[in-house]
């Protein structure tokens, strides 16, 4: 917990260092709540050229919290020093969307930052670099960023959708009035956008003492198959209309909760979601970034199988894969276009 610890420091890079998400985060890492209280970190801060000055900033009130597993704070505009040789990557850094958009309306503005950060990446990163894009449109910017890293192995990128899991989670334990903590298994499939599936088919809530499905826990397979659906799928939206600034808080705890989960594993039979390449599980399209139901164990991925799909949810997961491959399309032809 201090900085007499043993371990050598990590190297963190966060892209879009000098914007809201990143400016909810960085306490949140330099306290030790993500890699562990004992677990030093240099911090390596990308953002660009404009924003150095507000970057350097942010720099004087990491030094201003004192403390102690900070070992170094690098403000940079060069992908080159933002890349090299560091053990996690944070791809937050992008622009976000205002009201009235989808997210992958910011496709075309996006997706070019990832083509030339894959490649920075894959030249200057250690090849054992855990990768999150957060960035939107989060799963097709992970697609073209991976695309272009191809010495990293296809199983160290993922991109959140941890807060959608997050925001399905509250919605049942504000609906059942128990703690968030106590609804377990909640899945998000495939993509970070309005066509996502959050599905608690296979959930359980615990009510006075008691792991119970969420279905018979809540007794409304309406409001399960409806409203709940909905609300998590526009969840971003609803925040953005409130706030005029899509969100920030909520979205780095996830990204927290997503790298600590990677970094020190799940919990017995629980699993998170997190988007990941597909290796064809559930009869995805092989390559895609897609979010699954996913266990960790020694820093190593797996997709949960053998979760059964009926009808309609095969109806959902069917819906958000065609618009990942639509996206994936359309990505595809931008980076190629130039
Ligand atoms: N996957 C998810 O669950 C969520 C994703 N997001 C997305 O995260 C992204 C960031 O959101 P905010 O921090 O709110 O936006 P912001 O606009 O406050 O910050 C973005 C930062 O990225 C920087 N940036 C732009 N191009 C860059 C480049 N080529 N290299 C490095 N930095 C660059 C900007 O200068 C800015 O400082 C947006 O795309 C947003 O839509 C937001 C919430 C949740
Ligand atoms: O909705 C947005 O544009 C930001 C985001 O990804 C989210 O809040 O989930």
């Amino acid at each position: 917990m201090s900085s007499s610890s043993t371990k050598e420091p990590i190297r963190i890079v966060i892209t879009g260092a000098a914007g809201q998400i990143a400016y909810s985060l960085i306490h949140q890492i330099c306290n030790g709540d993500v890699f562990g209280k004992d677990q030093p970190v240099i911090l390596h801060l990308l953002d660009i050229t404009p924003m150095m000055g507000v970057l350097q900033g942010v720099v004087m009130e990491i030094e201003d919290t004192s403390l102690p597993l900070v070992k170094g704070a690098i403000p940079t505009d060069s992908e080159e020093t933002a890349f090299k040789d560091v053990d996690v990557a944070l791809f937050v850094g992008a622009m976000p969307r205002k009201e009235g958009m989808e997210r992958k309306d910011l496709l075309n503005a996006n997706v070019k930052i990832f083509k030339s950060q894959g490649t920075a990446l894959d030249k200057f990163a250690k090849k054992s670099v855990k990768v999150l894009v957060v960035g939107n449109p989060a799963n097709t910017n992970c697609y073209i960023l991976a695309h272009y890293a191809p010495s990293i192995p296809r199983e160290n990128f993922s991109c959140l959708t941890r807060l959608d899991h997050n925001r399905a989670k509250a919605q049942i334990a504000n609906r059942l009035k128990v703690s968030p903590e106590n609804v377990k298994n909640v899945i998000i499939w495939g993509n970070h956008s309005s066509t996502q599936f959050p599905d608690v088919r296979s959930a359980t809530v615990n009510v006075n003492g008691k792991d119970t499905p969420v279905y018979d826990a809540i007794k409304d397979d309406n409001w399960l198959k409806n409203d709940f659906i909905s609300t998590v799928q526009k969840r971003g939206a609803a925040v953005i209309a409130a706030r005029k600034l899509s969100s920030a808080m909520s979205a780095a705890k996830a990204i927290c909760d997503h790298m600590r989960d990677w970094w020190n594993g799940t919990k017995d039979n629980e699993w998170v979601s997190m988007g990941v390449i597909s290796d064809g599980s559930y009869d995805i399209e092989k390559g895609l970034v897609f979010s699954y139901p996913i266990q960790i164990k020694d820093g190593k991925i797996s997709i949960v199988q053998g979760l059964k799909i009926d009808d309609w949810s095969r109806e959902m997961i069917e819906k958000t894969q065609k618009e990942l491959v639509e996206e994936k399309n359309d990505a595809v032809k931008a980076t190629t276009s130039d």
